[in-house]
């Protein structure tokens, strides 16, 4: 009877090993799927954990998601090169701003991200099961992008808190998921939220994942991500009406950083096309 279990196993996985060499949409869906089933189970498990450590709500929680999530990238192959740490290391909290171009980049944000840093995010995430709760419970702050007043409100609600509880608070200022191989234009939200709290804003750029990684190609497969710190620009004296400098600073630095990192030429045409992966 277990003999007959264990070979039907071994052929089950043999014929998806198959399917996944033959089809790249195989290899995409099930990549993806078994992604989002390691989410959900290890977000279950971190969640306890960090209910049992730290009782409840805190950034605290984001070191027991940050050693769990360092994991994931050895079920993927994919290999970070990481350069500029040290930026990391300011007097006090900064608002850090990184491009952002998959679910994937969770793997990404684990890998450097500091301590006492909590990030901004749609109120949607909210919601997905377990994953949600793990989010909860690490302090992510919750914005409803649906209304743009109630996002302004909880923003100056966090530059108030950030200089009070000395947090660092990653935002992704393109707003949503982007895997053109460019930047979005900058939302200005994290550059109003420096300012107001007066504190500094840290750049933090990813290569692209289009050579192993495209939505609308099926491709995944793996690869290196070269990750790079940027220097903190200071906003001491700025006043509102430095946010869009501050903002058009940001983003070109940003753009050709992320032009270098992933070999491409600065004038160039983008690698793909107007895709937002939907995953
Ligand atoms: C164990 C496994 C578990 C794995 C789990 C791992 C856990 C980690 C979780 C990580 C979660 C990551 C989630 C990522 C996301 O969800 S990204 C999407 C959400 N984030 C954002 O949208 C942030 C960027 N957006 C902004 O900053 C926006 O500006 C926003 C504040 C949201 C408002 O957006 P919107 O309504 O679209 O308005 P505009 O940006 O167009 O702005 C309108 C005008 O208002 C001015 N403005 C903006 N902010 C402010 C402010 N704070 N104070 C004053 N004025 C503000 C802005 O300048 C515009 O005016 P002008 O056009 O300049 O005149
Ligand atoms: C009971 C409900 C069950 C729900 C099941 C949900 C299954 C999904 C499980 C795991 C997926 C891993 C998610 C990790 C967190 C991803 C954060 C993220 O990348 O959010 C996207 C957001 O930045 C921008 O969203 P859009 O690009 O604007 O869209």
């Amino acid at each position: 009877m277990e003999l007959g279990w264990l070979l039907w196993g071994t052929a089950v996985l043999l014929l998806l090993h198959v399917l996944m060499e033959l089809s790249p949409t195989v290899n995409f869906a099930l990549r993806i799927g078994f992604y989002c089933v390691l989410c959900l189970v290890c977000s279950a498990l971190a969640a306890v954990a960090c209910l049992l450590v730290n009782g409840g709500r805190t950034v605290k929680n984001m070191r027991i998601i940050r050693a769990v999530v360092r994991t994931f990238k050895y079920f993927f192959g994919l290999r970070f090169e990481v350069k500029g740490l040290e930026n990391f290391k300011v007097e006090g909290p900064a608002i850090i701003v990184s491009n952002h171009q998959s679910v994937l980049d969770m793997m990404g944000l684990m890998e450097v991200l500091p301590d006492n840093c909590v990030q901004v995010g749609k109120k949607e995430l909210m919601y997905m099961g377990s994953v949600g709760l793990i989010i909860y419970l690490g302090g992510v702050i919750f914005i409803n992008r649906k209304s743009t007043s109630s996002a302004k409100m909880v923003m100056s609600e966090v530059a108030k808190t950030m200089v009070a509880e000395n947090v660092k608070v990653w935002v992704y200022p393109e707003g949503t998921r982007n895997c053109t191989g460019d930047l979005l234009p900058f939302k200005k939200g994290a550059f109003h939220l420096a300012i107001q709290a007066q504190v500094p804003v840290i750049p933090v750029v990813y290569s692209s994942f289009t050579s192993f990684y495209n939505p609308k190609t099926k491709l995944f497969t793996s690869g290196k991500i070269k990750v790079e710190v940027l220097p903190p620009i200071e906003t001491k004296g700025l006043t509102p009406d430095d946010v869009t400098d501050l903002t058009d600073r940001c983003f070109s630095t940003m753009r050709e950083t992320l032009f270098r990192l992933s070999g491409r030429p600065s004038q160039g045409a983008p690698l793909c096309f107007g895709v937002m992966d939907q995953l």
